[in-house]
């Protein structure tokens, strides 16, 4: 019999609960027990959730108060001593790592946060010491597994398996001739503990996830899977069941360490990559191993095509004429990129709401089609209502708009090229600007407080007027303005306070979008994202922005830019259509975003910033022609959206959360651009942007974290950029929007900052 496995469940809850629960706590209004209570509720409603769709392999161990990565950093004592030498409550240090900790006896930035893989999950970073005392610190697999097992659930733990957990990872700054994959060895036998507590609190199965495989990985990589998974095969075979999975791309190029593992079975992401199917089958022998078919969407929303998806694990079967019982029909990845329930949704539109499925749905899509496969009716409904819903989709009229169509035809290098070159801009632009050296901006929003969630609120609910939350707005917006005076900012922003999400607010005042109530998705600890989706052709009817950027600028005399999304960040933090290529979904975004960026020059808007901190995550996971192409579309769709406006009108633009490589973002051509490095402690990386042409500020705090930064660490992080990097190019900001942080943090924080530019203009003013 086929069967069915889900690889991991959205743990924040149908109504955000864990978000709920976690800040409480931070704030002191939830003690440690009810936060641990909710978590406790959470797991139990998934795995019985998931035990009453009729899921074989459920996962455990997919729940995290924070991060997944983190559990394993704590599990395994990765714990820098920064943390550890305080002695906290291990959750406490859990979220000391995972987000800073200051108050009165404590004050630790936090670990570095990245992006999970190319999605817009964030995971922090394992940071590794020679010093380091690897062991096994607490039991949060074993007793996530018994707590199910007490319920009468058997699940499949999920580790993140061994050379990702390393490969991920990274050195500590006190020990940074330390490769983490060189403490494979170390790590062996801790995993091995593991596993065997699994093993002997009654665990059958386990899922190791080695996404890393999709990845170019170096012959030390290589070796290393091979090395991690005949050692685990061997110690812990046949007493457990060992699934070696992968996600998000192809494992083709690392398909010879994958051959004659002792592992159990293998599962691979085919919605992603269904090219790899016969590389794979030809390579491994299904008759011995489980094959484990990645085929329902962990990624996107898009109702499954269940015939389709039933007929691609058949022809597996047939072609290569396996045995039904060693194949599972699986979700692609963790279904944690997902919102929870299609059914929290209210509002969507009933023409289009049939076209989608959530994670609940998803995981009645696996089943469905395993039993579909077992020769099981009673889903014959299923698959006729499901059959009707695709077709309904493709037909629709609502996705097709022939004069966007034609508008993206017809773009050229010139609508994409700027009139001059930077070197030329650059000088028209100081005299009109006159910016001291070293200005200071921030990166656009301002606390998003309560007050303004408030209002907010209240004017989508209709209980107070448009005029009332416009008045509202200019008055958040003055405010903002007036502080940013007060403290000597030199371009100002005008705070995004009308703003609910960067994409959002963009994506809700587009031709083509459409929106959920509750389609959350976790971004990172407790930030959680709501996702617009493209439905149809993208277009924009009338300004988006010009209204709150025309009234800061009329409010004072220094320059305030205006404030866009990109097109490739539009495109890659909404679930983008799965009917046309994304390139084209990228340039219908930037056409719509070039009407806006001249109306804002028009309207006398100087300087305008178009943000795209989703450019990295965007690129291809390997290198190859994919990924050079992403590359040569996602620039062009930046600059068609900003290639329109006069050489003295300053282009600015904003990346964040990565590792962005300098030559990612000089095809943007943009006048200015913010990179966030605040938490980066490899002097080469600064070294790597010494010769980005353009200008660039070298974000100096970070934004995610509660902690205040003093105008001494400023100076100190400023001299060491200083020692390679040309004062001339240097602009100072922080590391990303302050949305999330309070007023009080942020005063402070940006004064320090100020003081420090200051402080370096007085000592340059002689050398400049
Ligand atoms: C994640 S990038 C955010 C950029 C945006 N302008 C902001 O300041 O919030
Ligand atoms: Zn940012």
């Amino acid at each position: 019999m086929v069967k069915s496995a889900v690889l991991g469940f959205p743990r924040i809850g149908p109504n955000r609960e864990l978000k709920k629960a976690t800040e409480g706590y931070w704030k002191g209004n939830v003690t440690k027990d009810e936060l641990l209570a909710v978590g406790k509720q959470l797991r139990e409603q998934n795995w019985k959730l998931q035990q009453s769709i009729g899921v074989d392999y459920i996962p455990s161990n997919d729940f995290s108060f924070y991060d997944q990565v983190l559990d394993l950093e704590l599990l395994f004592n990765v714990i820098p001593d920064r943390y550890s030498k305080y002695d906290l409550d291990p959750l406490d240090t859990l979220f000391a790592m995972g987000r800073g900790l200051q108050r009165k006896d404590v004050d630790v930035t936090a670990l570095e946060m990245v992006k999970w893989f190319d999605s817009n999950y964030h995971y922090v970073r394992p940071t590794f010491s020679h010093g380091m005392d690897y062991k096994l610190n607490g039991s949060k697999p074993i007793d996530e597994f018994l707590e199910a097992k007490k319920l009468g659930i058997q699940t499949r733990p999920v580790l993140l398996g061994p050379v990702s957990f390393l490969t991920l990872g990274k050195a500590d700054k006190d020990s940074l001739d330390l490769d983490p994959i060189s403490l494979l060895d170390k790590f062996l036998p801790l995993y091995e503990e593991v596993i065997t507590k699994l093993i002997d609190a009654g665990a059958t199965d386990i899922q190791l996830d080695e996404p890393v495989l999709v990845l170019d990985l170096d012959q030390q990589a290589k070796d290393a899977i091979v090395k991690a998974y005949n050692y685990l095969g061997k110690a812990l075979s046949p007493k457990i069941n060992i699934f070696l999975t992968t996600y998000f791309g192809t494992v083709v190029p690392n398909l010879d360490v994958l051959q004659n593992l002792p592992v159990k079975g293998y599962h691979f992401d085919f919605v992603r990559s269904p090219e790899q199917l016969d590389s794979i089958l030809k390579s491994i022998d299904f008759n011995e191993k489980i094959l484990s078919v990645g085929i329902v969407d962990g990624r996107n929303i898009w109702k499954n095509d269940l015939a389709k998806s039933t007929a691609f694990v058949q022809s597996i079967i047939d072609k290569y004429n396996l045995s039904s019982k060693n194949i599972v029909v699986a979700t692609s990845s963790s279904l944690l990129h997902t919102p929870v329930d299609l059914d929290n949704e209210h509002k969507l539109d009933r023409n289009i709401v049939d076209w989608f499925s959530f994670a609940t749905q998803k995981v009645l899509e696996v089943v469905a089609i395993a039993l579909k496969l077992n020769g099981d009716t009673s889903v014959d409904d299923i698959f006729k209502k499901n059959l009707k819903s695709i077709t309904a989709r493709k037909n629709s009229v609502l996705t097709n708009d022939e004069a966007v169509q034609k508008r993206v035809a017809a773009i050229d290098d010139k609508l994409a090229t700027r009139k001059s070159p930077f070197v030329e801009r650059v000088t028209v632009q100081k005299e009109i600007f006159n910016l001291p050296l070293f200005p200071t901006t921030t990166i656009g929003s301002f606390p998003q407080t309560k007050d303004i969630r408030i209002n907010r609120n209240k004017f989508v609910k209709g209980t107070i007027t448009p005029e009332e939350y416009e008045t509202f707005i200019k008055s958040e917006i003055e405010k903002v303005i007036r502080f940013q005076e007060e403290i000597g900012l030199d371009v100002l922003v005008h705070g995004e306070p009308e703003r609910n999400d960067m994409v959002q607010y963009f994506g809700e005042q587009l031709q083509g979008y459409a929106f959920t109530e509750n389609g959350w998705v976790q971004s990172y600890g407790s930030r959680y994202v709501r996702p617009p989706i493209i439905v149809g052709d993208l277009s924009r009817p009338k300004p988006m922005s010009v209204k709150e950027s025309v009234y800061a600028q009329s409010i004072t005399t220094k320059p305030v830019k205006g404030m866009l999304t990109g097109p490739i960040t539009c495109l890659r933090w909404s679930f983008p259509r799965d009917d046309i290529d994304q390139k084209t979904q990228a340039l219908q975004l930037s056409l719509a975003l070039r009407d806006e960026v001249q109306d804002l020059e028009a309207a006398g808007i100087k300087i305008i910033q178009v943000d795209e901190p989703a450019l990295r995550e965007g690129l291809p996971l390997r290198a190859g022609k994919e990924r050079s192409d992403y590359m040569d579309w996602a620039a062009e769709a930046f600059r068609v959206a900003t290639a329109g406006v006069q050489d003295k009108t300053q282009i600015h633009s904003h990346f964040c959360y990565s590792d962005l490589d300098p030559n990612h973002i000089k095809a943007l051509d943009a006048d200015v651009v913010s990179i966030e490095f605040s938490k980066k402690d490899d002097p080469n990386y600064v070294a790597e942007f010494k010769n980005y042409p353009n200008h660039i500020g070298l974000g100096l705090f970070d934004i995610h974290s509660p902690r205040v930064a003093s105008k001494d660490e400023f100076i100190t992080k400023v001299d060491t950029i200083l020692e390679t990097y040309p004062a001339a190019k240097f602009w100072v900001n922080p590391d990303c929007g302050l949305k999330t942080r309070d007023w009080y943090e942020t005063k402070l924080s940006l004064t320090n900052m100020v003081d420090a530019a200051k402080h370096f203009r007085e000592e340059y003013k002689n050398k400049a």
